[in-house]
Parts: structure tokens; C-alpha cells; sequence
């Protein structure tokens, strides 16, 4: 049997670090070496003096240049699960990517992923009706303490649905209100909710007059997330610099 990987986690003391390292601990084919957080921040040299052959990040958006350079000096795959980036954050993933393999997601749950496929096929098969005979809605619901609104997820299904429906990423809104907000038949809006301390849900919803088709997906645990990602790092080690698909990564499709 080959060796364990050594695996390093930014964001170490967070809800989903905590998961990351314990069930790293539990996995024969990696060994955790090392935590990072705000308090102790990720350096290439910090990750070069454990033999990191990944490190995985689930943290801020703010930590997001760190964490590309240390892991593009140190030679280490990046696993990026850090959500609330933008266009601004691209320019490091990039940079990264060209020295060392990059799997970047917004979720890396395995049936999130599927969703993304089964959302796509739900509107090819409804065309032509999809559009706009369809009113295609996304709703996230998260724990209290999230901090990014709306969820990476609820974007990227978002984004995923208006690929599939041939429309333009303009077409995804954010939020409805006022006393003109009559939906735009071309629209995908994505609605957040916040309680309690709910790992995370997504629904799209496909309406028509007279039907809905919804598809949801629960997490009842992060480790729903953290296996994705282990799995992701186990299989990214020591490829070649890139970036790489979350489905490539998972084996899906
Ligand atoms: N892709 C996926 O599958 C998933 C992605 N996520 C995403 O992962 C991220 C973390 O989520 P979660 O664990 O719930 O959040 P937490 O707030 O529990 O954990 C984040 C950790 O990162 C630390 N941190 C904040 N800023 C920095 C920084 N600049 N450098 C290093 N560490 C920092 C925080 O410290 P402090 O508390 O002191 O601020 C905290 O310890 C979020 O973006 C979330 O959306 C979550 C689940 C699944
Ligand atoms: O913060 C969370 O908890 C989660 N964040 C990710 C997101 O923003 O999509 C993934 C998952 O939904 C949990």
C-alpha cells in the first residue's frame, strides 16, 4: 500500500477544518500535518517543513492569496472549498494553478455534483418550454453563521441552469422586492434563508402553471463536504499543474 499523503488544512480551527483534520485522521491513505488559521497563517515554508502534498483550504476569501502562494511555492495541490470569491480571486487561482494542480468547488459534496447534471438535463428536457415558459428558482438554506450570502453553491446551480437554458449569467438575480417586482420570464433568482445551525440545503425549482418540479439536496452532516474534499486532495497530489474539474476529481460522469 502506498504511503500516506501528507495533507496540510488552512482554516484549521473552523467548522469545516475540525471536520477536515478528524476525518483525515481516519483515513489510511493521508496523514494531517499541519493546521493553519488566521492566527497562524499558511506559508510555503510552513507547508515545505511537513512535506504538505496538499493543502486544503476551507476558510475566507481573504486568505485566498495566501493560500495559492503557499501551496504554488510549496509544491502542493490546492483544494480550495472557500466560498464568497469573485472575479478578483481568479488571477491567484490561475497563478497557482500554472505550478501545481488546483480543484477549486464551491461544494465538494458528491451529490451536489450530480445535482448540477440532473439540474442541466431537467431544463434541456423541458425546452423548449424552459424558456420562458418556465420560471426556474434556486433557494439555499445555511446555518446562522455563514458569512457569505447566497451560497457558492446557489450560484454555481444558478449559473449551471442558465448554461443549460442557453441564458446569459446577467439573467440570475439575487434578490425581489418593492411593488414592481413582477418575475421577468427570463430570470433565475437565488433566495437565501438563514436558521439555526443547518448544514446546508439547496432547492431549484422548475414552475409552470399548474406543475413544479423541485430538486433538492440535504446535507445532514459537513462531512457530506469534507470527504468530497479529502478524496479530491488523495487524488490531485502530485498530478501535473492545472486546473481541474470537481467531477474529474469526484469520478463523476
Ligand atoms: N466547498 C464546500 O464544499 C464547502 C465550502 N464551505 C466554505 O468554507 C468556508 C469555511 O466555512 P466554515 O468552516 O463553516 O467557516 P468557519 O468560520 O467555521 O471557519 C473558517 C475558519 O477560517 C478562519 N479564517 C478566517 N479568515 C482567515 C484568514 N484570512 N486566514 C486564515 N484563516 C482564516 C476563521 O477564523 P475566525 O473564526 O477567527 O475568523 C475560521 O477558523 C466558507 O467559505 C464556507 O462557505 C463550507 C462547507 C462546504
Ligand atoms: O458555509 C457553508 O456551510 C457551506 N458553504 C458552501 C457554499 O457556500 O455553497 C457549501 C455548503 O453549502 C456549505
Amino acid at each position: 500500500m502506498a504511503p500516506p499523503i501528507p495533507i496540510a488544512v488552512n482554516g484549521a480551527a473552523g467548522r469545516m477544518g475540525q471536520r477536515l483534520l478528524t476525518l483525515a485522521e481516519e483515513d489510511p491513505a493521508l496523514r494531517p500535518v499541519a493546521g493553519f488559521d488566521i492566527e497562524s497563517p499558511v506559508t510555503a515554508a510552513a507547508l515545505r517543513e511537513v512535506n504538505a502534498r496538499a493543502l486544503i483550504d476551507f476558510s475566507h476569501a481573504d486568505a485566498l492569496e495566501a493560500s495559492a502562494k503557499a501551496a504554488a511555492g510549496a509544491g502542493a495541490a490546492l483544494i480550495l472549498g472557500t466560498t464568497g470569491l469573485d472575479a478578483s480571486h481568479d488571477g491567484a487561482i490561475d497563478a497557482a494553478a500554472a505550478r501545481v494542480p488546483v480543484v477549486a468547488a464551491s461544494n465538494f459534496s458528491v451529490v451536489v455534483n450530480v445535482l448540477h447534471h440532473l439540474a442541466a438535463e431537467a431544463v434541456r428536457l423541458l425546452q423548449p418550454d424552459a424558456a420562458p415558459g418556465w420560471d426556474v428558482e434556486v433557494m439555499e438554506m445555511h446555518h446562522r453563521y455563514k458569512k457569505d450570502a447566497p451560497s457558492g453553491t446557489a450560484l454555481a446551480l444558478a449559473r449551471t441552469l442558465a448554461a443549460a437554458a442557453g441564458r446569459d449569467r446577467s439573467c440570475i438575480r439575487l434578490e425581489r422586492h418593492g411593488d414592481e417586482a413582477t418575475r421577468d420570464p427570463g430570470e433565475i433568482t437565488v433566495q437565501t434563508l438563514r436558521v439555526g445551525d443547518h448544514p446546508g440545503e439547496h432547492t431549484i425549482l422548475l414552475g409552470a402553471p399548474g406543475e413544479r418540479l423541485e430538486l433538492k439536496h440535504v446535507s445532514t452532516s459537513r462531512d457530506s463536504y469534507a470527504t468530497g474534499a479529502l478524496r479530491a486532495a488523495a487524488w490531485a497530489a502530485g498530478r501535473p499543474p492545472g486546473r481541474y474539474a470537481i467531477a474529474e476529481a469526484l469520478g463523476i460522469g
